[in-house]
């Protein structure tokens, strides 16, 4: 468990994280989101005591993380997968790494080979791609088979084997009763791996709840339709709490009443319908609609 109690950060006058408390819980995948700038990376800093705090706490597992005699056996990091770029060679990157806490190098084979880089890792950590330097991060990470892992940005680098391999590999790790806290910008990649969200907007946190919560909170579910009498069927579906928009070639998108019902209603009006799709909104929109103004670096819409 890791529990973030008024965390604050400040860089002369940015303050990068400010007074952010929650609570990551073991047992599910926790999904870290927001813009970038938002403080994500420095959170995770102050989490494993890399950035002290400018007021408020943080600990891991009930003590802070920098007291802890064991740390890799207790708390697996990737932050910064360049920092691990060295001229040793992965393997004896790891060894290194295992050494200073007593773990055999049995376990180094073990997450080389669970890392898929069997094949790499008698070669120069440095010359290694963004991708396979980012196995190699994930390696250390799990070398000492901690019960905490704090992943920033995981997947950046890798192909889709490597993004679908982490994501089964997360699930695997809380389905075992872990904690595990997991930064990405890939929406799409994080609704299909996280079980709860925490989003960080402007140094403080802007949501904390469950995946599907936050997605039904954030967005709107609407149901396309497609009948030759759209017109008919539209002023059928007229009432304040319905609106019905044009959604081209013939169909309409229809927010405010469940598929049943527009089903239901085009029978008795003896209106045929060509489709009738519910729509659910996924964590992309939830997540732009939610971080809307507290994006610092805004891009220009494109036409
Ligand atoms: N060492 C530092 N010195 C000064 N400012 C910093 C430092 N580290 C981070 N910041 C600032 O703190 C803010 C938060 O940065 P942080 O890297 O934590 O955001 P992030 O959410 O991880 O962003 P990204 O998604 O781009 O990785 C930014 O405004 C950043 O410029």
């Amino acid at each position: 468990m890791i529990v973030a109690e008024n965390l604050t950060k400040r860089y002369g006058s940015t303050t990068a994280v400010d007074d952010v408390s929650f609570t990551v819980r073991p047992g599910q995948v926790t999904g870290f989101l927001g813009p970038n700038g938002a403080g994500k990376s420095t959170t995770m800093r102050m989490i494993v005591g890399l950035d002290a705090p400018s007021a408020g706490r943080v600990s891991v597992g009930g003590h802070r993380y920098t007291q802890s005699r064991s740390p890799l056996t207790e708390v697996g990091v990737l932050l910064d997968a360049k920092a691990v770029h060295t001229g040793r060679s992965a393997r004896v990157h790891l060894r290194a790494m295992a050494a200073t806490h007593g773990i055999a190098n049995t376990r180094v084979d073990e997450v080389i080979a669970l890392t898929g880089l069997e094949a790499v890792a008698g070669k120069r950590a440095g010359k290694f791609s963004l991708g396979m330097g980012q196995r190699l991060g994930i390696a250390a990470a799990l070398l000492g088979d901690p019960q905490t892992l704090i992943l920033d940005e995981p997947v950046n680098g890798l192909d889709p084997e490597g993004v679908r391999w982490v994501r089964q590999l997360v699930r695997h790790l809380a389905g075992e009763g872990r904690t595990v806290l997991l930064s990405s910008h890939l929406m799409s990649e994080m609704s299909q791996t996280a079980d709860h969200v925490i989003v960080l907007g402007r140094g403080r946190v802007i949501a904390d709840a469950p995946l599907p919560d936050l997605v039904r909170a954030w967005t709107r579910n609407e149901v396309l339709v497609r009948t030759p009498r759209a017109s008919d069927l539209a002023g059928a579906l007229g009432s304040p709490d319905v609106t019905v928009t044009d959604a081209g070639d013939g169909g309409l998108l229809v927010a405010g009443v469940s598929a049943r019902a527009i089903g239901d209603l085009a029978a008795e009006r003896g209106i045929p319908l060509h489709e009738l799709t519910p729509r659910t909104g996924s964590l992309e929109e939830a997540y732009m609609a939610l971080t809307e103004g507290a994006v610092q670096y805004k891009t220009k819409e494109i036409a």
